[in-house]
C-alpha cells in the first residue's frame, strides 16, 4: 500500500482515543488513513515565529507522524488572514463585497505555498500518494511539480468553488486555475462545486472536459469530482454515549426546565447566516406569541479569525442583535436566545444536541456543514428532533429529508421553526431515519477511501512542467 502524505493549512496532532471529542471528525478520519497508510501529516503548526527559518517539528502520536513548521508574522498576515481569508473565502462563499484584493496577499500566499513545498517536498518517496487539503494550498501541486515531484497528487476543496461570474473577478483567475491543473484529482464536496469549477474551466479557459469530469490540459489528464464529506459516524456516536455527553444533556436540559430549546453551533463566521437566523428567531417570538415564552434558542458560535476585520465586525453585529432581540422579548425568567461565544468538545455538543428539539442549521452558503450531520447523529430515535437546513449548505444535496429552507428569508425560517416545533413524532421519526440512513452511508471513512481510491488510480504520464502562479507582470 503506497504512503499517503497529507497537507493542509493547519494539523491536529492525534489524541488517544479517551481525548477523541477535543478533535473535529476530519482530523480523526484523516489520523486513521495515515495510520493505515503509515504516512506523514504536514502543514502549519498555528505557532509564529519571528523569522523563518523552516525548522520541520516531527512527531509521532498515536501512530501518526506529523510534520510541522511555523511562519512568520507576515507570512501569517498576507497568506493566513489575507489572500486566504479576505480574498478566497469571501469571494469562494459569493460575499464579492468582503473580498479583498491586495497585491501584498498574493505574495504571501504564494510565498507560504513555495515554503510548504521546499519543506514537504523532501519527505515525498517515490510511490507516495500526495494528498492537499483546501483553499490555502490552491497552488501547492504545481509547485510540488516544479520541484519535480512526480508522485500523484490530489486535492480536495472544503468549500464551495463560486460561480463563474464571480471567480473572474479575482485577478490572476486563470493563473490560479492553471496552478491547479497540476494535481491528478482534484475534489468537491457537491455537484454543484464541480459544475462551476468545470464551466469555468470551459468556458474560460477552453478546455475540453469529458462526461466523467477528466479535463485535458497540456497533454496531461486531470480528474475533477464531487466527493461529498460526511461525519465518523461511528466514533461520534461512540462519544455521543460517554458519560460526558449525558452529562451535557442532563445540565442543559435542566436548565431549560420544560421548554423546547434550538440549538445553532457555528464558528463566528458570516458565511454561517447567524444574523440571518436572529432576524428569523425574533420574527417567529413576535409572530407567534403563545409560543414564544416556551421556547429558547442556544447559539453556540466560537470566534473564528479574529484578526479579520470583517470577523470583528460580525461578532459586534451578532451581540447588538441578539441584545437587542432579548431586550424586547425577555422577562425576569426568561431570556429567548443564549448567545455563547466559546468552543465545546464535540463529546459536550453531542449532548447539547440531544437535549435541542431543533437544530437551526442556517448558513447562506456553506461547503458541507458536518454541524448538520452531527445533530442527525445524536437524536434519540424513538424521539428526535428536527433538522432545520439551509438550502445553500452543501450538506443539503444529500439530507434532503431535513426541513429546508431559503436562510433569507426571516419568514421562511420563522415558519419553519413553528412547523418543525408542532411536527407530529411520526413525521419526525420518518424524516429521521431517511437522514440517519444517508448519514451513515456516506460517512467521512467512505469519502477518504472514496478519494485515495481515486487518487490512486490516476497517474499523470508525463511530469508536468509548471508555471508561476502569478504572472510575471504582476508580482515584478
Ligand atoms: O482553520 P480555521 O481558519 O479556523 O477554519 C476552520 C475550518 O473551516 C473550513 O471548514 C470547511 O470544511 C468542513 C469540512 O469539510 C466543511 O463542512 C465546511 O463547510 C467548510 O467550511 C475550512 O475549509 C477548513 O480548512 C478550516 O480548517
Ligand atoms: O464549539 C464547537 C463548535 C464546533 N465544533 C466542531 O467544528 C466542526 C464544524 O464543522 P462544519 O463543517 O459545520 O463547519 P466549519 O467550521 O468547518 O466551517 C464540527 O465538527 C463541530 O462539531 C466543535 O468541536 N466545538
Amino acid at each position: 500500500m503506497s504512503r499517503l502524505i497529507v497537507v493542509s493549512n493547519r494539523v491536529s496532532v492525534p489524541k488517544a482515543m479517551g481525548a477523541a471529542g477535543a478533535q473535529g471528525g476530519l482530523a480523526v478520519a484523516l489520523s486513521a488513513a495515515l495510520r493505515e497508510h503509515r504516512g506523514i501529516w504536514f502543514g502549519w503548526s498555528g505557532k509564529e515565529t519571528e523569522t523563518f527559518t523552516g525548522h520541520l517539528d516531527m512527531q509521532r502520536n498515536c501512530d501518526v507522524t506529523t510534520a510541522t513548521i511555523d511562519l512568520e508574522p507576515q507570512d501569517i498576515d498576507e497568506y493566513y488572514n489575507g489572500y486566504a481569508n479576505r480574498t478566497l473565502w469571501p469571494l469562494f462563499h459569493y460575499r464579492i463585497d468582503l473580498t479583498e484584493y491586495d497585491r501584498s496577499f498574493d505574495e504571501g500566499y504564494e510565498r507560504v505555498n513555495a515554503r510548504f513545498a521546499d519543506s514537504v517536498a523532501p519527505l515525498i518517496e517515490p510511490e507516495d500518494l500526495v494528498w492537499v487539503h483546501d483553499y490555502h494550498l490552491l497552488p501547492l501541486g504545481s509547485m510540488l511539480r516544479e520541484k519535480g515531484v512526480t508522485n500523484r497528487i490530489g486535492m480536495f476543496l472544503h468549500i464551495p468553488w463560486p460561480p463563474t461570474r464571480l471567480f473572474v473577478s479575482l485577478p490572476n483567475h486563470e493563473q490560479l486555475v492553471a496552478s491547479m491543473l497540476h494535481y491528478d484529482l482534484i475534489g468537491f464536496q457537491t455537484e454543484e462545486w464541480l459544475d462551476s469549477f468545470t464551466h469555468y474551466v470551459k468556458k474560460e479557459m477552453g478546455l475540453p472536459v469529458a462526461d466523467d469530469g477528466t479535463i485535458e490540459y497540456q497533454g496531461r489528464q486531470i480528474l475533477a469530482r464531487a466527493f461529498p464529506i460526511g461525519i465518523d459516524y461511528e466514533e461520534f456516536t461512540e462519544g455521543a454515549r460517554s458519560a460526558e455527553a449525558r452529562e451535557a444533556h442532563d445540565r442543559l436540559k435542566s436548565s431549560v426546565r420544560g421548554r423546547k430549546m434550538l440549538i445553532g453551533v457555528d464558528r463566528l463566521d458570516y458565511s454561517k447566516g447567524l444574523g440571518e437566523r436572529f432576524d428569523s428567531f425574533g420574527r417567529f417570538l413576535t409572530d407567534n406569541p403563545d409560543m414564544a415564552k416556551d421556547v429558547v434558542l442556544l447559539q453556540i458560535a466560537p470566534p473564528s479569525r479574529e484578526n479579520v476585520a470583517s470577523y470583528q465586525q460580525i461578532r459586534h453585529d451578532l451581540e447588538r442583535k441578539a441584545g437587542h432581540i432579548n431586550g424586547a422579548h425577555a422577562d425576569v425568567a426568561w431570556v429567548p436566545i443564549r448567545y455563547v461565544n466559546r468552543g465545546y468538545r464535540r463529546t459536550e455538543l453531542a449532548g447539547f444536541y440531544r437535549a435541542a428539539d431543533i437544530a437551526l442549521v442556517t448558513p447562506l452558503r456553506d461547503g458541507m456543514n458536518l454541524v448538520a450531520k452531527e445533530y442527525v447523529a445524536a437524536q434519540d430515535p424513538e424521539d428526535p428532533g428536527v433538522l432545520i437546513l439551509s438550502q445553500f449548505a452543501g450538506a443539503a444535496l444529500q439530507l434532503t429529508d431535513a426541513v429546508l429552507v431559503n436562510p433569507h428569508s426571516t419568514e421562511e425560517v420563522s415558519d419553519a421553526i413553528e412547523r418543525s416545533l408542532r411536527m407530529p413524532l411520526e413525521e419526525r421519526r420518518r424524516r429521521h431515519q431517511a437522514l440517519l440512513n444517508s448519514i451513515r452511508e456516506e460517512d467521512v471513512v467512505d469519502w477518504r477511501e472514496a478519494f485515495v481510491a481515486t487518487l490512486q488510480g490516476k497517474r499523470t504520464t508525463e511530469p508536468s512542467h509548471a508555471e508561476p502562479f502569478l504572472a510575471a507582470d504582476e508580482t515584478s
